[in-house]
């Protein structure tokens, strides 16, 4: 989208900068860029301290790809033709200048944000979805797509909240579009690497912690800090009035930091808990969904939600508790669930007429993996089956509990590629193979290790038979695998189709 913005209005957003270089009062520019590969020339380039090299190396290939100005982390020496911007945190500077170059739109648009080890975008989609049956137009951004009113499009980027720059345009672009809310899964990456820092959000919601993603975060406890900088973010803001919310698992052991971290009204909700403002209980489990009572007020209402799942109420009754914060009845929360279709990648049945269930489920945490494994087990007759990995270069420590879990529950398991990156990719299968020993697994007997997914997609189900169950659990929606060679093309719910057609159903 073309953008000019004087880069005087920008630095003006940077109160504290040092600038190095002069830059007239008509120097425009049409573009914020952390990444030379992408940078469009006219643009301001941020050098970020990376994980893996400094940005400050790509200065020289920025300018002469025509960035108009560049901002640096504490000192930067040589003589550059460009202004050079000093700040103190490039990462800070970087969101509050995309904020600024995009008009900052979150302060105009209704913000509600998701955060949580798992059920950020299944919670996302149901939110939407109980506004749009509102009649509030909606725009989302999620690890597996981003919407825009009446447009919603799957996105190739392997990440959950983008870096500020799309972050911003994307938030333009549905203010443009004439939206009234955007949701925003807000990351632990997202929020500890200030990529949300100048988002002015009204809705806070926090679904759960196990632990994750310590590789950038160090401990877990830490883990549950950073996230409870969203409940932060809910005060610097203005308030566009909507009120100020959290809203907050109250059976999460760590509901009450993210109460306290809340700038704003607090609203809780339950499956266990009396003294939760809303409260859900599971009445009945099927093939089809979950049935569960809502009761808010004094009054309580039944609520058919066609996925499975109990997990899938607390994503509810997250919803639902936004919805009552923005004053939405709860029938109307009512009608948009049991209308829910569901995510793509989260508890998706692939059928081809075979006598025995396939489901591709996105859990990749100890935790997911268990409550999906339990799900299944509860409605499966025969024998349950788990194919499924974990990531290279990421939280290798989750690696023996996800083994033990599925040993626990499963079956028969197949152990097998997520996205391996640089590492050795039998050695990832062999971490989880010792928790699934440490509690009785015996290789041959109760799991295999194939690192080729498809291949192990194919074992699994031709060793499938009537009335069993074979869960495909890590890459859900996911379009590549990335290997230590680069990313490879993936379509599981297609290579699953493409398997059971192999194996000879051809049916519905
Ligand atoms: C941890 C993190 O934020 N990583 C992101 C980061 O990588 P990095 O720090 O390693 O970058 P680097 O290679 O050291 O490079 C440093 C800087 O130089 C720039 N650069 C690099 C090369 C070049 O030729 N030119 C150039 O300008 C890079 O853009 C970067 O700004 O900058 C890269 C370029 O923008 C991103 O692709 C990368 O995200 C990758 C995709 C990633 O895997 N992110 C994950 C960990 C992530 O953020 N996940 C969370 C949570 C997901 C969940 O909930 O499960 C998310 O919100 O998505
Ligand atoms: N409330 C929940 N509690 C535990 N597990 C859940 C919950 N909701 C979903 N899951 C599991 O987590 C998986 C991912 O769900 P979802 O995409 O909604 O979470 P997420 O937090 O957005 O994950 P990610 O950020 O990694 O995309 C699902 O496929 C399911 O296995």
């Amino acid at each position: 989208m073309d953008r000019a913005v004087p880069l005087n209005k920008l630095v003006k957003a940077l109160p504290k900068a040092h600038i190095v270089g002069n830059y007239s009062d008509d120097t425009v520019v049409t573009g914020i860029s952390a990444d030379t590969r992408e940078m469009k020339p006219g643009s301001i380039f941020v050098a970020l301290p990376g994980f893996h090299v400094d940005g400050k190396k790509f200065i020289p290939n920025a300018i002469e790809k025509g960035a108009k100005a560049v901002v640096v982390e504490g000192s930067y020496q040589p003589d550059l033709q460009v202004p050079v911007i000093i700040v103190d945190n490039a990462r800070l500077a970087f969101s509050r200048l995309a904020a600024e170059f995009w008009d900052n739109p979150s302060h105009k648009l209704k913000v509600i944000g998701v955060t949580g080890t798992n059920g950020k975008t299944t919670t996302t989609y149901m939110i939407s979805s109980m506004l749009e049956s509102a009649d509030a137009s909606t725009g989302f951004i999620t690890t597996v797509d981003y919407k825009i009113a009446n447009h919603q499009w799957k996105h190739e980027e392997h990440s959950t909240t983008p870096q500020p720059d799309r972050l911003h345009e994307l938030l333009y672009r549905m203010l443009q579009a004439g939206v009234e809310y955007a949701v925003i899964e807000s990351s632990s990456h997202g929020l500890k690497l200030h990529r949300l820092e100048d988002v002015a959000y009204d809705v806070a919601v926090f679904t759960n912690v196990t632990s994750e993603h310590l590789e950038l975060h160090g401990t877990v406890e830490q883990y549950r800090l950073d996230k409870a900088r969203l409940f932060q973010l809910l005060g610097n803001h203005p308030d566009k009035g909507c009120g100020k919310w959290g809203v907050i698992n109250l059976d999460d052991p760590n509901a009450q930091l993210y109460i306290d971290s809340t700038k704003g009204k607090v609203f809780t909700y339950s499956q266990q808990d009396e003294n939760a403002d809303l409260i859900g209980n599971i009445i009945r489990r099927s093939e089809e969904g979950v049935t569960f009572r809502v009761h808010y007020k004094g009054n309580s209402t039944e609520i058919n939600l066609p996925i499975s799942g109990d997990y899938n109420v607390y994503n509810a009754l997250a919803a639902i508790g936004v919805a009552i914060t923005q004053n939405i009845p709860i029938d109307v929360c009512k009608s948009a669930l049991e209308r829910f279709t569901g995510v793509p990648g989260r508890m998706q049945v692939i059928s081809m007429g075979q006598p025995f269930t396939v489901v591709i489920d996105y859990a990749h945490t100890e935790d997911s993996l268990e409550k999906v494994l339990i799900t299944l087990k509860q409605r499966t007759r025969g024998r349950l089956f788990a194919v499924f990995g974990s990531a290279g270069e990421r939280d290798p420590y989750k690696r023996a509990p996800m083994g033990k879990v599925a040993a626990k529950y499963a079956d028969f398991m197949i152990l097998t590629n997520e996205d391996p990156r640089g590492e050795d990719e039998m050695q990832i299968l062999l971490d989880i193979a010792e928790g699934a020993r440490s509690v009785g697994a015996i290789e041959g007997r109760d799991y295999i290790c194939i690192p080729d997914r498809k291949a192990a997609i194919y074992e699994a189900l031709s060793r499938a038979s009537s009335g069993d169950t074979v869960l495909l659990a890590g890459k859900g929606h996911e379009t590549t695998i990335e290997t230590k060679n680069g990313f490879i093309p993936w379509d599981e719910a297609e290579i699953a189709k493409q398997a059971l057609k192999d194996l000879g159903y051809t049916g519905k």
